[in-house]
């Protein structure tokens, strides 16, 4: 099954001062996108300048923006036919968001930000959850700072236990927005290869923005959308593809 699969999406925001002075009341429209299928253990990078609705997508995915047109399914369920408890249950269980700037709880160890978002989903069992999270921290390298404060950890620091947290509830897919943008060349790369090796050992789907070129050069598969709202054109590193139809499939 796929874990996403998108049908005529379409995303508009209001303009400020719509329908006056001549200005379109029907918004602008800031992304557009046929077609697109994801498969399970996929990483598909999505591309673009600054404005291009990178972020818009991911979020849509998360099911945190509501499309203006158009179907979004995950795994098999069409995101906004449920109402927005229900999506937000769904989206604890099944996706995991590492944010550009984190949103750790600083209040909270690294350990506990981990354990926290267990105990939201509420899917991984009682007692296991703290050998699991410390298992993450471990895998991401941060087995040595676990009752450290968000505040006590390096920035590069603090996105590893962001992938932990992602990680927490076993998500089929995990969603990066810009996860190196805030980190220095050697951070932004080994943070790279921790979320991609960690969402590799945990058979989750990866989907990331980035205009990284690093990133990009690197990619298994390339969604490019255009600036600031033209139709997507997608590419892979070994070609190009039809604008705005693509399936993207696990790599052999
Ligand atoms: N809540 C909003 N209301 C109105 N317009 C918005 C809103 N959120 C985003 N936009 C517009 O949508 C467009 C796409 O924004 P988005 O953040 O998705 O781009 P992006 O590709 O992620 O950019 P960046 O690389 O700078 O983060 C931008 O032109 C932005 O101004």
């Amino acid at each position: 099954m796929d874990i996403v699969r998108i049908q005529g999406l379409v995303k508009r925001y209001p303009v400020p001062g719509a329908g006056r002075n001549g200005v379109s009341a029907s918004g602008i429209t800031v992304l557009e996108l046929s077609h697109l299928s994801v498969g399970p253990r996929t990483e598909l990078v999505v591309a673009g300048p600054s404005g291009s609705g990178k972020t818009t997508l991911l979020n849509i995915l998360a099911g945190l923006v509501r499309p203006s047109e158009g179907r979004v399914e995950l795994l098999g369920q069409d995101l906004f036919a449920l109402p927005e408890g229900r999506r937000d249950a769904f989206r604890a269980r099944h996706v995991g968001y590492v944010f550009q700037t984190f949103n750790l709880i600083g209040s909270l160890s690294a350990l506990d930000n981990v354990l926290l978002a267990m105990a939201v989903a509420g899917c991984v069992p009682k007692r296991e959850r703290g050998r699991r999270a410390s298992g993450l921290l471990e895998q991401v390298g941060m087995h040595h700072r676990l009752r450290h404060r968000p505040a006590q950890l390096s920035v590069g620091e603090q996105q590893r236990v962001a992938v932990a947290r992602a990680l927490a509830n076993r998500p089929e897919l995990v969603l990066a927005d810009e996860p190196t943008a805030n980190l220095d060349r050697r951070s932004a790369g080994a943070v790279l290869r921790v979320l991609r090796d960690a969402v590799a050992a945990e058979g989750a789907t990866l989907i990331m923005a980035t205009h990284d070129p690093r990133i990009i050069e690197s990619a298994q598969e390339v969604l490019s959308l255009d600036a600031p709202a033209g139709a997507p054109v997608q590419t892979a590193p070994s070609g190009t593809s039809p604008a705005g139809e693509r399936a993207v499939s696990p790599a052999s």
